[in-house]
């Protein structure tokens, strides 16, 4: 089990990202660990997505690294030969969405209260290529359209219905029923269910793979406008003021 632990929030930041991919490599490495399951132990978050101040005020170099960093482990949790389960045990705003839309199977917490979704239109700013593609792969063309235009963020109840997430359960048995899915993917020979994950994620990553270095250009470029920065400033204002 991997447990993201960077309170407050669990935002993504480039350190949080790293430690990640390290772990994840571990595992892969791993000859007996054959699947993982990834969770929050922030209560009633799961991730908050992308640290915005890694992407505030900052250089060209470290916009670079971070994008890189961001990149690397949607490759890695994409791609993993090993079955990957999210205990989504609370709020999964877009990065956030990203890491659970990744993974084999979707367990959410039946609570009306957690959203999960790709909200990057409310940010202004707009979900890369693979983000896209990782979600149309999920719940289809015409859902992801319209909840990435609308930059939605779906209730639970709500996510489930759309497939976005394949169960919900009440949050007491959210691990129970992680392992019980585990036990359920693993029980069949890892070499047909592999080639099987590829086969329908290859193109997918082939896409990000051929096109890293220009999605790199593209991701500094863009967040590096004034506009875009100015966006990010109102909205971690408006996520302080709402708070207060
Ligand atoms: C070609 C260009 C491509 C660009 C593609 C970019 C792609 C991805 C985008 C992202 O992932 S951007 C991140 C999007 N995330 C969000 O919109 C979530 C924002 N946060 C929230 O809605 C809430 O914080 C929450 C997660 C629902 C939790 O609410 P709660 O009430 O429990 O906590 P808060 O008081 O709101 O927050 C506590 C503390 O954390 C700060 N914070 C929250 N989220 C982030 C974040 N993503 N990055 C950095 N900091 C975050 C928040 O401001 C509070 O800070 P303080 O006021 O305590 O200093």
């Amino acid at each position: 089990m991997m447990k993201l632990k960077s309170p407050p929030v669990n935002s993504l930041s480039l350190e949080l990202l790293t430690e990640f991919a390290i772990s994840l490599e571990k595992l892969e490495n791993n000859r007996a660990c054959r699947g993982v399951i990834i969770t929050s132990s922030v209560p009633k978050i799961f991730s908050s997505g992308l640290d915005i101040t890694e992407m505030c005020g900052k250089s060209m170099e470290h916009y670079t690294e971070f994008w890189r960093a961001v990149q690397e482990i949607w490759l890695r949790v994409y791609s993993s030969s090993m079955v990957t389960v999210a205990a989504v045990n609370g709020s999964s705003p877009a990065g956030g969405c990203l890491i659970a839309l990744s993974c084999d199977y979707r367990i959410m917490a039946e609570n009306p209260k957690f959203s999960i979704g790709l909200n990057e239109a409310q940010l202004g700013i707009v979900a890369p290529f693979w983000f896209k593609d990782t979600f149309v792969n999920v719940v289809g063309h015409r859902i992801a359209e319209r909840s990435l235009q609308l930059g939605s963020l779906h209730s639970a109840p709500e996510a489930h219905k759309l497939g976005l997430v394949d169960e919900l359960v009440p949050e007491e048995k959210l691990m129970e029923k992680a392992a019980a899915v585990m036990a359920q993917w693993l029980a069949l020979p890892d070499h047909a269910r592999q080639l099987t994950k590829t086969m329908m994620r290859k193109p997918v990553v082939d896409r990000l793979v051929a096109h890293r270095e220009e999605d790199i250009k593209n991701f500094v470029t863009f967040i590096s406008k004034e506009s875009i920065q100015k966006s990010l400033r109102m909205y971690m204002e408006m996520l302080k003021k709402r708070k207060s």
